[in-house]
């Protein structure tokens, strides 16, 4: 708890003084007013974030968080849990759609076992921090306790701070787990007071009738458990999962040290609602990425305030669409520090 409660304590607004100077300079640039709308916006975000006027997120890292789920043995899911394992060992590999796609923006990837239900070799590559092997299922009883949630939350954190050290100025958060849809729903259902079936999808596939039984569960388990929706950690434990917590944790890190973080999709998101309840400014540290064709991927996204810069159509986690965003983040960048202004071209419109 002492982590997260320093780490929270850490986290200021932005630099307003700055933001409003780098608006000065943005609207100086040679080119209509706000003509390059949201880059503009990203740009003056990581000025307020950095306190440096010519920002630089040459050094990009993904934490991937992977984790299984209790709630899978409910039936909530047609792919194999063991996927999890398997597609955790492939990140270090490089051989997954959010290496692939990281590989463009040259973005170090990182796998975390979080809470993999099985145990992984220890030449894996993968970093170990099992908070327990997998989550409970939340259809019986809680998730977690609210120690584990706290801790794994903890785990994300550090992982931030290390990135970190190692000289990473842009962050990004992505998952791994089977059946993790359900409880991101969960979470965003007590978040929302929704019925779950309004926003409840299909994720990675589910079997005929999937989607209605797994609203199903999804509503059994917040009846079991009561989560009290003021309590950001309460939800975690109570429906949530330990690679939420680990995402939270590592945007709650981010803002606390001052760096950018880019949400991916649908899981990403809810963590990013979670980090928010924990800490409301951290919100303002967050880059929405892309809106996950997951349908409660957009809703989640309104909750959370922050419009997602792509729509793709993309549902595949792992940090893909966050991955996909960086180097839309780098031109941000080189507008603020290549563009010229009007003056230094000796313009006059
Ligand atoms: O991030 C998203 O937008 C997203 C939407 C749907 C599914 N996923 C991925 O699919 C897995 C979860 O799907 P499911 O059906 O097993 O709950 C998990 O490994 C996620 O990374 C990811
Ligand atoms: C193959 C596969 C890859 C994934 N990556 C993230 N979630 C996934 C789920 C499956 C099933």
């Amino acid at each position: 708890m002492k982590i997260l409660e320093e780490t929270v304590q850490k986290i200021d607004k932005l630099d307003t003084e700055m933001i409003e100077s780098a608006w000065k300079r943005v609207d100086s640039l040679i080119k209509p007013p706000k003509s390059l709308g949201r880059l503009e916006e990203i740009a003056v975000q990581l000025v307020g974030i950095t306190r440096n006027p010519s920002p630089s997120v040459e050094r990009k890292a993904m934490i991937v968080m992977a984790a299984d789920h209790g709630v899978y043995e409910e039936g909530i899911s047609s792919n194999p849990q063991e996927v999890t394992l398997a597609q955790t060992l492939l990140f270090q590999k490089g051989l997954t759609g959010v290496c692939a796609i990281g590989k463009v923006s040259g973005a170090k990837i990182t796998a975390v076992d979080i809470g993999i239900k099985g145990e992984l070799p220890e030449d894996s590559g993968v970093i170990g921090r099992k908070v327990k092997h997998g989550t409970e299922n939340m259809a019986k009883g809680p998730a977690m306790t609210r120690e584990e949630a706290i801790r794994s939350i903890e785990v994300g954190i550090e992982m931030a701070n290390r990135e970190v050290k190692n000289g990473i100025q842009l962050l990004g958060t992505g998952e791994m787990g089977i059946g993790n849809t359900t409880p991101s729903t969960a979470i965003l259902s007590v978040l929302k007071n929704c019925d779950p079936l309004e926003i409840t999808g299909k994720g990675a596939g589910v079997g005929p009738g999937g989607i209605e039984h797994k609203a199903s569960v999804i509503r059994q388990a917040i009846e079991k458990n009561q989560p009290n929706p003021s309590d950001g950690i309460d939800v975690l434990a109570k429906v949530g999962g330990l690679e939420i917590g680990g995402m939270a944790g590592v945007m709650l890190g981010a803002a606390a040290n001052r760096i950018p973080v880019v949400v991916d999709g649908y899981i990403s998101t809810v963590a990013a609602l979670i980090a928010a309840a924990i800490e409301p400014n951290a919100k303002d540290y967050f880059i929405a990425s892309h809106a996950s064709a997951e349908p409660g991927g957009r809703l989640a996204s309104e909750l959370l305030g922050i419009e997602p810069m792509l729509t793709m159509d993309m549902c595949l986690g792992e940090g893909s669409g966050a991955a996909l965003a960086f180097p839309i983040i780098d031109a941000a960048v080189s507008m603020m520090n290549h563009m010229a202004t009007f003056t230094e071209v000796g313009m006059e419109i």
